[in-house]
């Protein structure tokens, strides 16, 4: 794909390459990725900047371990490569794996920042995503710690109904436990206690709230009822 198509093809680009100096139209990249590909590795060599322009990604920290622990969940369009450029680090500090079919327009990581420096519009668009991700990520940091399971899942499947606009939430017990932090073994347990008490439901394996279901919920959270 040329960069005319994808011009083409994600008119919201515009806003992002307005002013980008002209010789980077000869020089970026464009790389597009399927479903749960990691797209970077934690604590590799950072040395572009990329511009998601199609598709969601996820950005998880893997431990020696074995776990993954999912930090957040990125929507296009969306960049990588900008915090760990902007904080003067040679590596980045998470993984980054695409979760659909993703479309990334790259540039050297010299070139974004001879950008930044050119071009106050692009450099605010990117202070914005940046203050953007770090307010998203404090506003619940701690959560974990603090609320028992039933009370963090309720929130989770409260959330993910008002993001996805479905109320079957379409993922499995390991994609929950990554998201969540609570183990595989608490997860089930606390499922089967929720269905019992009536706050949500099952279907094909897969938990579902009806709109009676999600007020009551809302409510369960109000009152703190555990
Ligand atoms: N807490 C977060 N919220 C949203 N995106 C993040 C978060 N942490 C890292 N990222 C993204 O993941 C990217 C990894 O490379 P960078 O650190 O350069 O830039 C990072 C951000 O674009």
């Amino acid at each position: 794909m040329t960069l005319t198509e994808l011009r083409k093809k994600v008119p919201e680009l515009e806003n992002y390459l307005r002013y980008m100096p002209e010789e980077l139209k000869t020089r970026c990249t464009i790389k597009t990725y399927p479903p749960k590909t990691i797209i970077h590795q934690k604590d590799a060599p950072l040395d572009y900047f990329g511009i998601v322009c199609e598709g969601y990604h996820r950005v998880i920290n893997e431990f020696e371990n074995g776990n993954v622990f999912m930090i957040v969940r990125n929507d296009p369009i969306d960049f990588v490569g900008e915090v760990t450029i902007l904080a003067g680090k040679p590596r980045t500090s998470v993984t980054i794996e695409t979760t659909t079919a993703c479309t990334v327009l790259y540039f050297s990581r010299k070139d974004f920042e001879n950008w930044i420096e050119q071009d106050i519009h692009f450099l605010r668009l990117v202070s914005q995503k940046v203050a953007y991700k770090l307010y998203r990520s404090s506003y619940n940091r701690g959560n974990r710690l603090f609320y028992p399971p039933q009370h963090l899942l309720l929130l989770y499947f409260l959330r993910y109904i008002e993001d996805c606009h479905s109320n079957v939430i379409r993922r499995t017990r390991e994609e929950i436990h990554e998201e969540t932090g609570i183990s595989v073994k608490t997860l089930n347990r606390t499922i089967r206690k929720l269905k019992e008490s009536g706050l949500v439901g099952i279907t094909k394996g897969k938990v579902t709230l009806n709109a009676s279901q999600q007020e009551k919920a809302r409510e369960y959270l109000k009152q703190g009822m555990y």
